[in-house]
């Protein structure tokens, strides 16, 4: 295939031009009719603010609506960097960046394209956690699609009045796990809208394509209740059949109205119900579980990364997880999947070298009975140990990962500990946002005496421990699902399976990707500005 061929498998095709591929070609700017003058300036996916052109503002009825200047993509951007920088307060950039994005579409994606790694942790963790705790107050013009317990038996109906017709991706939330910070009910939309702009700036996956949604089926968080600016339902979390079949409706719906190719991403729902859904609707829908299986392909490209550093191979080592849920037992799964790949040894083999602590100790045989179904596999023999710090001495691990999305837990007894252990202990702290993260970079480094291989799920920021600069990894799903749904719309895959995962981590091990990654590109949009015939 060369760099001209655009077809596209997946069901994917540019209809508004949007691609990077149609960048050369003028294009009309489609509303429903063609929308010119004050609508074409309020229309976010059109407007380009002061850049219209002269020909433009003479075309398209903008004369007099606009000050004389003609401003360039790039100095609208420099003025808008430079505007942000003003606030001091993340959340004010991330009020800033959303108006942006209601406002210039385009030019939000400009800058967050060109500003990731400033832009990156106020569009998304650990300021969009905020963002949810303070929906309710901040909350000016609603994005994405709410869908509540009032609409049972109209979800069809509600599909419809969105306004694009051409979604590929949907990320869903039910808010009752937003990150560490728990349940946040209907506030939680931030969550699906944060990721959705990461799958356009960094996936290429153009925005209309993607629709962010909220299932409101009330929420236990006594304080939203009591909110008066809570803007979900104002009653307790509907649970089983009631819950189960408004989820089904929601499934139905959405394969009715976008068909089967439509990737569905499941985002911060309870461990109670993640597991499930997962189970319930792989086989019968395109979906993929990002607190399951993003975090465990990250995870896992992390430590095959880290293996440079700490010698041996995945087999040679023994993995501590502080946090027994979605993404503990997610990576601890990919990871036995992974060494049976590389030693052909059965996976139930693989998970004795596996160990998960949950908030009862560490999980054992003797528990088994009491256990969830998802923490099952990982009941080994040994006695019971009730704390970490215990729990580290017992096991010896090399590596140490908190998924548990409890703050503080790795101590400094029990980094010391692993320090002890190990010359270069591996730890991972692993829970969002950073008020949530297990430990933070300084304690990890400092605590070790500068031996620790340090990664976390939120960012931090280097630091330098006996004259020597220390830069913590980050390991986010934020690395692969852009990615990912992109491999998977553009591939036109109908189902995700383990083994893409594996791929996802291992993509050095492709074969030669010229080709592709030229494919790629041409699939992806561009917030360069188009210009309006
Ligand atoms: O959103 C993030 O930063 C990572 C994630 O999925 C979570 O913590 O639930
Ligand atoms: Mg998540």
């Amino acid at each position: 295939m060369d760099g001209g061929d655009y077809s596209v498998a997946g069901g994917v095709e540019d209809v508004y031009g949007e691609d990077a591929a149609s960048m050369d070609q003028p294009v009309t700017p489609w509303t429903v009719s063609v929308a010119s003058g004050y609508s074409l300036m309020r229309d976010p996916r059109h407007n380009k603010g002061l850049a219209f052109t002269e020909k433009e503002r003479d075309a398209h009825y903008l004369r007099g609506l606009l000050p004389p200047v003609v401003l360039t993509q790039e100095l609208q951007e420099k003025k808008l960097m430079h505007n942000l920088r003003q606030y001091q307060v993340p959340l004010q950039r991330y009020m800033a960046l959303m108006d942006l994005q209601e406002r210039n579409e385009r030019l939000f994606y400009k800058l967050l394209v060109d500003n990731v790694e400033e832009l990156l942790p106020v569009v998304y963790t650990p300021t969009v956690g905020e963002a949810c705790q303070k929906y309710g107050s901040i909350f000016r013009r609603p994005q994405g699609l709410y869908v509540s317990l009032k609409e049972k038996g109209k979800i069809l109906e509600v599909l419809k009045n969105w306004p694009q017709r051409s979604v590929q991706v949907i990320v869903v939330t039910d808010g009752e796990r937003i990150l560490g910070l728990g349940d946040l009910g209907c506030q939680g939309m931030g969550i699906p809208v944060g990721k959705l702009s990461l799958y356009t700036a960094l996936g290429g996956v153009r925005p209309s394509a993607c629709l962010p949604i909220t299932i409101d089926v009330g929420t236990n968080n006594e304080k939203l209740l009591n909110d008066e600016f809570y803007i979900g339902l104002r009653q307790r979390r509907a649970t089983g059949q009631e819950y189960a079949e408004l989820l089904h409706e929601f499934m139905s719906a959405v394969k009715q109205n976008y068909g089967e190719k439509v990737l569905i991403q499941f985002e911060d729902f309870a461990n109670h119900n993640a597991f499930e859904l997962l189970a319930r609707y792989s086989s019968s829908h395109l979906v993929f579980n990002d607190d399951i299986q993003g975090t465990a392909s990250v995870v896992l490209a992390g430590l095959l990364a880290a293996l440079r550093l700490l010698g041996g191979t995945l087999a040679d080592h023994r993995f501590l997880f502080l946090g027994a849920g979605e993404a503990g037992t997610g990576i601890a799964e990919l990871i036995a999947l992974e060494m049976s790949k590389q030693t052909g040894n059965p996976i139930e083999e693989n998970r004795k070298k596996i160990w998960l602590v949950d908030s009862r100790g560490l999980i054992v045989d003797s528990r088994k009975e009491s256990l969830q179904h998802f923490k099952k596999p990982w009941a080994h023999e040994h006695e019971p140990v009730k704390e970490l710090v215990d729990a580290v001495k017992a096991i010896k691990p090399t590596v140490l990962i908190g998924t548990s999305g409890v703050g503080k837990q790795f101590t400094k007894e029990v980094v010391e500990a692993m320090a002890a252990l190990n010359e270069k202990p591996l730890i991972m702290a692993l829970s969002n946002p950073t008020s949530q993260a297990e430990c933070t970079a300084e304690e990890a480094y400092t605590w070790s005496e500068g031996r620790a291989i340090f990664a976390s799920g939120s960012p931090f920021d280097p630091f330098e421990y006996d004259g020597k600069v220390f830069v913590p990894g980050q390991a986010n799903n934020a690395y692969i699902f852009p990615g990912f749904g992109l491999g998977v719309k553009i591939s036109g895959a109908i189902r995700v399976h383990d083994d893409m995962l594996l791929a996802a981590c291992l993509a050095s091990h492709l074969p030669q990707p010229k080709d592709l990654v030229k494919y790629a590109e041409s699939c992806m949009y561009s917030p360069k500005y188009r210009t309006y015939r």
